[in-house]
């Protein structure tokens, strides 16, 4: 059993159909909680679609290896395939933080890192999880309220909540 930060992102296809899918399947890991949709503008070097972006709690019968695994089988689910570094994507689904026996999980195993070395940096991944748990705490980077002051707030302020259109 651990908990488990997950951070949801798919720019290709039907998105929020994609995403509502994953966390759907996320029910029977033990969803604890879980955030609106954020459209986001693309992180990274590559030139590509807008995401929406989720983050999802989780707390069930899995280790740090374990919620990758899910990670990557949600992702597969989704009919992703290996493609660019920091491109579109269907659907990609990252661990960035494990907690067990009331303790962080580290890890700098390039197969799993943990935390996720980029989500300190990253609103796309920072305004969803303070938005379902605003005291939230990165292991080793601190309040996830105080890293999101600290990026630019032009960053922050284009995480926006996302609705379907009526
Ligand atoms: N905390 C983590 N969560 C998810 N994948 C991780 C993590 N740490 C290491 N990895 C490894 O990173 C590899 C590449 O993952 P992925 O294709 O999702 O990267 P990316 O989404 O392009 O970049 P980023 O990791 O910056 O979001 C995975 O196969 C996985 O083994
Ligand atoms: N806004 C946003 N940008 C990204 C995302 C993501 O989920 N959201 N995922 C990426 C894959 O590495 C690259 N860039």
């Amino acid at each position: 059993m651990s908990r488990a930060v997950l951070s949801l992102g798919a720019n290709l296809g039907d998105r929020a159909a994609t995403l509502a899918e994953a966390l759907e399947a996320l029910a029977a890991d033990g969803l604890v909680a879980r955030s609106a949709l954020f459209e986001t503008p693309p992180w990274g070097p590559v030139e590509q679609p807008a995401y929406l972006n989720a983050v999802a709690l989780v707390d069930g019968p899995h280790d740090a290896a374990g919620w990758l695994a899910r990670a990557h089988e949600l992702e597969q689910a989704a009919g992703r395939t290996r493609e660019v570094r920091w491109g579109a994507r269907t659907l990609d689904v990252d661990v960035v933080t494990v907690e067990a026996d009331g303790a962080a999980v580290l890890s700098d195993d390039p197969v799993l890192t943990l935390p996720h070395p980029r989500a300190h940096e990253r609103a796309f991944v920072l305004v969803p999880w303070a938005s379902v748990d605003p005291a939230a705490v990165l292991p080793g980077h601190g309040p996830v309220a105080d890293l999101l002051a600290a990026l630019p707030r032009e960053e922050v302020d284009a995480v926006i909540r996302w609705e379907p259109r009526p």
